[in-house]
């Protein structure tokens, strides 16, 4: 079972002095990447067990906490296919809503759409297409290509990425992303996630990893990295379950 625990001081100055080194190398990196956190929909909609509303809705209070500036909340969709986000109403309202922070929902359905969303919301339109690998099979290569196609119909500032990690290739395909100049990024607190739909595939790119990496090559996220380790830490426990980020699992070892 994974324990909440405070990272040692030594860690973060760490972090920070990876920071100061490798800025010079950021290349043609966006300057500032938007995390969008989607672990307490997509993490959550894949747990066996019932999260209880609660539970939930602290966690999203914890990430509120850490300057994640897009959280997603729930899904608006059929109880008895994805029974876990039966309770998407009660999360929604029980929220704490953070000045500037966005909570969007999922809503497969215009059904689900116009029971989430207000009528002015739905004039403003899409603005922003969040490309997903839902079953994490997808290489830098392949990735590549996509966003080349896809970059000429759509300007890369309405782009976005969403990876999972089935085979490992969550890091590397956002990477390339980001070098292609992609600036907005979804993913999971703890590596939470996968769909019910698609079997045997895994989580999502873990957000502690993320912005470890991001730190590490001078990009700015906004998101204080104490906070979200917490955060982490207190839905594993919650789950009883290890977490699938790479770089919480080392935390917990110092
Ligand atoms: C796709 C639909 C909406 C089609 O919904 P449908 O067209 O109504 O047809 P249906 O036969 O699949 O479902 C019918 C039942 O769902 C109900 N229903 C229908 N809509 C809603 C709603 N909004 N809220 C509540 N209930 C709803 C509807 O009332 C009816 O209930 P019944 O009469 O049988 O009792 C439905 O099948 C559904 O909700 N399925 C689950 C979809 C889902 O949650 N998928 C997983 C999320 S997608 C994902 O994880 C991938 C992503 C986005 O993360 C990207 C990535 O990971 O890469």
């Amino acid at each position: 079972m994974a324990t909440a625990r405070k990272v040692p001081l030594r860690r973060l100055v760490g972090l920070a002095s990876l920071r100061a080194v490798s800025t010079s190398s950021v290349g043609t990196f966006p300057k500032r990447v938007k995390i969008v956190e989607v672990g307490p929909r997509d993490g959550l909609q894949n747990e066996k067990n019932i999260i209880p509303t609660p539970t939930k809705i602290k966690l999203i209070d914890m990430l509120s906490e850490t300057g994640l500036p897009v959280i997603e909340v729930t899904s608006f969709v059929s109880p008895k296919w994805v029974p876990q986000m039966a309770d998407h109403a009660e999360v929604l309202k029980g929220i704490q809503k953070f000045p500037g922070i966005n909570y969007p929902v999922l809503t497969p359905n215009l059904r689900a759409f116009q029971a989430a969303v207000t009528k002015k919301m739905y004039s403003m339109g899409c603005y922003e297409v969040s490309l997903g690998d839902t079953i994490g099979v997808g290489t830098p290569g392949l990735m590549k290509a996509m966003l080349s196609a896809v970059m000429q119909e759509v300007p890369v500032a309405a782009l976005a990425v969403h990876c999972h990690d089935t085979y490992g290739q969550a890091l590397a395909n956002t990477l390339m992303a980001l070098q292609m100049g992609v600036s907005v990024v979804d993913s999971s607190v703890a590596g939470l996630g996968g769909c019910p739909f698609a079997q045997g595939a895994s989580g999502n790119l873990a957000t502690e990893d993320l912005v470890y990496m991001l730190a590490g090559m001078g990009i700015d996220t906004g998101v204080n990295f104490q906070k979200l380790l917490e955060a982490g830490a207190f839905i594993c426990q919650a789950l009883n379950r290890k977490t699938s980020s790479r770089v919480a699992q080392a935390t917990c070892k110092l």
